[in-house]
């Protein structure tokens, strides 16, 4: 199938590489021509794992093209807009980048193509689209909702075994062609309205904040009673009715979705007058656990001023370069306005990181460098990496060996087997070793 991506951001490259990978015809459109310049030659303007390797191939079989050239709309019986829609100030959705693209697009469309749009919309947004592209054409178009559900860090994998594609139409027909260009991937396949489709999105993903939430909750329990939040969430998990995902503790989610959607959610739900609470303490969960870090060492330290923090992990999550609402922009802020030095090390992140802390904070190239001298370290991110280091050493190296793990890295062991360390991390007990 010929078939055009709007938008070559996180989604809308994942997305015309996969598609291509399974045999379509993808020319993939953005604004932004550096992008396109240097797609062209391979080289991808994000970190995301085993994307580059499937891009090249792609373009090399000739069935993956990049351009800014809307004209090349023209043939495409599938058009996919996967721009952005960032929060706005007041908590609504931004929708100026998909109004802009549904007015780019309309002088070149045919009446027969298909507009899908996988963007993460407001209930009643496909709609108003549909017909903001009408007036510009002056002929009545088919519109799909077809919400994406990848997670960055994994959005080849996540694309190729989705567990749901969800097709919301009004015409039956362009849902069947939607389902014929997924064939190939073999996935399980809901159809849906159009409003309910846009609503899947929005209800998936505050689930699932709310599920993390949740368990931040019961993990500050967990440290007043000391109970440990590691063996509580496994034998929750165990429960097929809950589940084991997402049920890791930690300094709060971040990342482009979640923070946005939720709260996105709950100004959709007050503009229609219904009591949203339940999200309303989600967020405010989300934003207590970004300060426990910071309360912690302030109750270990007494004061920050002139103390040598390392920061391990910027990213929102491993694997991913995105600094988007990470919850290590709180942490450094507050340990600066502390009057704290900060030395961070992330293996994707520092390039976006020093766009936003770099008048803030230092970034070192590596863990080694990082941790030198420091007073604490503080684990933001749980890159393997961090994972796997060998934690003697990095003691070593440090002035005080005191770590305050926010993403629960370490099991007890591994804690215990160091001669001399001060751990804290998020809903279990604080261990001491080798300090009278
Ligand atoms: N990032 C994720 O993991 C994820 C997952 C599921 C859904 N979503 C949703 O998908 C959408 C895209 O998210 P993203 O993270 O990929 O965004 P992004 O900011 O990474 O990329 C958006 C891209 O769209 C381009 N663009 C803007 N206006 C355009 C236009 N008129 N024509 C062509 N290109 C244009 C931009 O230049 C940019 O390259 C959002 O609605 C988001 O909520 C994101
Ligand atoms: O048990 C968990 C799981 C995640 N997180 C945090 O939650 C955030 C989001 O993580 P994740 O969901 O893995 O990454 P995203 O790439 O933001 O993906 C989410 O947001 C996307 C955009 O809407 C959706 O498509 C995905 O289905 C949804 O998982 C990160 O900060 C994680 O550290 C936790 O704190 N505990």
């Amino acid at each position: 199938m010929k078939i055009a991506v709007l938008g070559t951001g996180y989604v809308g490259l994942s997305t015309g590489v996969c598609l291509s990978e399974i045999g379509h015809n993808v020319t993939c459109i953005d604004i932004n021509k550096e992008k396109i310049k240097h797609l062209r030659q391979g080289i991808l303007p994000i970190y995301e794992p085993g994307l580059e390797a499937l891009l090249a191939s792609n373009i090399t079989a000739g069935r993956l093209r990049f351009t800014t050239d809307r004209k090349e709309l023209k043939d495409k019986e599938i058009i996919i807009i996967a721009v952005g829609t960032p929060q706005r100030e007041d908590g609504e959705a931004d929708l100026s980048y998909i109004e802009q693209a549904a007015k780019d697009i309309s002088g070149y469309i045919a009446e027969s193509s298909i507009i899908v749009i996988k963007s993460t919309v407001p209930v009643g947004t496909n709609e108003y689209i549909k017909k903001t592209i009408e007036k510009e054409c002056g002929f009545s178009i088919q519109i799909i909702s077809n919400p994406e559900f990848l997670r960055q860090g994994s959005a080849i994998h996540d694309t190729m075994n989705a567990d749901r594609i969800i097709i919301g139409y009004e015409n039956k027909a362009a849902a069947m062609k939607l389902q014929e260009m997924y064939r190939p991937l073999n996935l399980p396949i809901l159809l849906t309205s159009i409003r309910s489709a846009e609503m899947i999105k929005y209800a998936s993903n505050a689930f699932l904040a709310t599920k993390i939430s949740f368990i931040n909750a019961m993990a500050n329990i967990c440290e007043a009673v000391g109970a440990n939040i590691e063996d509580v969430a496994q034998g929750m998990g165990k429960d097929k009715r809950i589940g084991e995902a997402f049920l890791k503790p930690g300094i709060g989610y971040g990342g482009s979705c979640f923070p946005k959607d939720v709260e996105v959610l709950h100004h959709t739900a007050s503009l229609y007058g219904i009591n949203s609470s339940l999200l309303k303490e989600t967020i405010e969960i989300n934003e207590s656990q970004k300060d426990l870090l910071v309360k912690k060492a302030l109750i270990r330290f007494g004061k920050l001023k002139g103390k040598k923090i390392t920061m391990l992990g910027l990213a929102f999550k491993p694997d991913t370069d995105d600094m988007r609402e990470a919850p290590s922009i709180n942490i450094a802020r507050s340990l600066t306005s502390l009057g704290a030095e900060v030395v961070a090390y992330d293996p994707a992140a520092m390039i976006n990181a020093k766009g936003i802390l770099g008048d803030k904070i230092l970034f070192a190239n590596s863990v080694d460098e990082a941790v030198w001298n420091a007073d604490a370290l503080f684990i933001v991110t749980e890159w393997q990496e961090f994972q796997q280091l060998n934690l003697p050493t990095v003691l070593k190296k440090m002035k005080h060996p005191i770590i305050f793990d926010g993403r629960n890295c370490f099991k007890e062991d591994r804690i215990k087997a160091c001669e001399t360390i001060e751990y804290y991390s998020i809903g279990r007990p604080d261990m001491i070793v080798g300090i009278a």
